[in-house]
């Protein structure tokens, strides 16, 4: 079973705009709205991939009674903690260059009482097969110490955890070295405090001081550049797919969906990344934050290219 926490799920609003203006009147069109947040977005996906998950994580008010019906709808299992206030909305805005602007809220107040609470649900959902993916940014209250003290704490139930996240919340996690970890090229300059390396050598270089013992699988995801996939079995480069692009917002969690998926189902890392690519290719091609259906997932397979840099 893969559990998907989202401490800070969101109503996404995504729109278009010709050209954005700030400081002006702007007129959005095609407004559309999907139940999201990067949890969210990743047991979306793995029910496009056909596989189950437990959607997990705070939410709050009407928005939050927004997601929980459209969760529900979809047929995903979910349990969330409930807490005062509203789930934020999340502001998506891509100009006719295709140029995304997001306005993220910070989202609902959250006490440590709560998040004692997920956690024991957590432990109730996930067994020493499952994986838990804990992905974005936390609510206010929450300390940024949290992934690191959840990574260790599902350890001692042998459960792994995959970690997408930016920041310090990013710096701290990873000390607690989770089971795998998907940082996007600026993350991982963040995180060792350098400016984003433009050779994808460069890139291994800071992305393999990742691996451990107990991290084994470093996905580095390079928006429109493609990805780097490292573990101790090879390290692997996948250029992009060529897809009419309607919307990236989401691909990442695509890609940490595909990951989860690809470690449960125990597929070597270049399959994996064959899954990763085509599907994060995938929801590039839908608007907003949908994944794509597994019939486009399949057949953008067929274009993955590997380059083999090491192993
Ligand atoms: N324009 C694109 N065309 C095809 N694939 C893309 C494109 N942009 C992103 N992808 C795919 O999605 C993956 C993840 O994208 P990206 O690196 O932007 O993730 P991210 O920074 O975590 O994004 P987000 O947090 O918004 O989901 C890329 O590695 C690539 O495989
Ligand atoms: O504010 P966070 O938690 O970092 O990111 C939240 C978010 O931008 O991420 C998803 C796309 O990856 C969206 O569904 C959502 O609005």
């Amino acid at each position: 079973m893969i559990v998907t926490v989202t401490f800070n799920p969101a109503i996404d609003k995504t729109a278009l705009v010709d050209t954005l203006v700030v400081g002006g009147l702007n007129r959005l069109r095609d407004v559309r709205q999907d139940a999201g947040g990067k949890g969210v977005n990743v047991s979306k996906t793995l029910l496009a991939l056909g596989s189950n998950s437990f959607a997990t994580g705070f939410l709050a008010g009407s928005s939050g009674r927004v997601i929980e019906d459209s969760l529900d709808h979809l047929g995903i299992e979910n349990e969330f903690v409930w807490v005062e206030g509203n789930t934020r909305t999340n502001l998506k805005v891509l100009n006719a260059k295709m140029e995304l602007t997001e306005l993220n809220e910070p989202g609902p107040y959250v006490e440590m009482e709560d998040v004692q609470a997920l956690v024991e649900l957590i432990k109730k959902k996930a067994d020493p097969s499952s994986y838990v993916v804990l992905s974005g940014n936390v609510s206010p209250g929450v300390e940024n110490k949290i992934y690191k003290e959840m990574i260790a704490s599902l350890r001692e139930s042998g459960i792994r955890v995959l970690l997408d996240a930016d920041g310090e919340l990013f710096k701290e996690g990873i000390q607690a070295k989770p089971y795998a970890i998907k940082p996007n090229r600026f993350e991982l300059a963040q995180y060792f405090g350098v400016r984003e390396p433009e050779s994808l050598e460069d890139t291994v270089m800071l992305g393999e001081k990742l691996l451990n013992d107990q991290t084994r699988l470093v996905v580095i995801s390079m928006g429109g550049e493609g990805a780097l996939f490292l573990s101790e079995e090879a390290f692997l480069y996948c250029p992009v797919l060529p897809i009419d692009l309607k919307s990236s917002v989401g691909a990442g969690d695509a890609m940490v969906a595909a990951m989860a998926l690809g470690l449960e189902n125990k597929l070597s890392l270049e399959e994996l990344a064959i899954l990763c690519m085509a599907t994060s290719a995938g929801a590039c091609t839908t608007e907003g934050t949908q994944p794509a259906r597994l019939e486009v997932i399949e057949d953008l397979k067929d274009l993955v290219q590997i380059e083999r840099m090491r192993g």
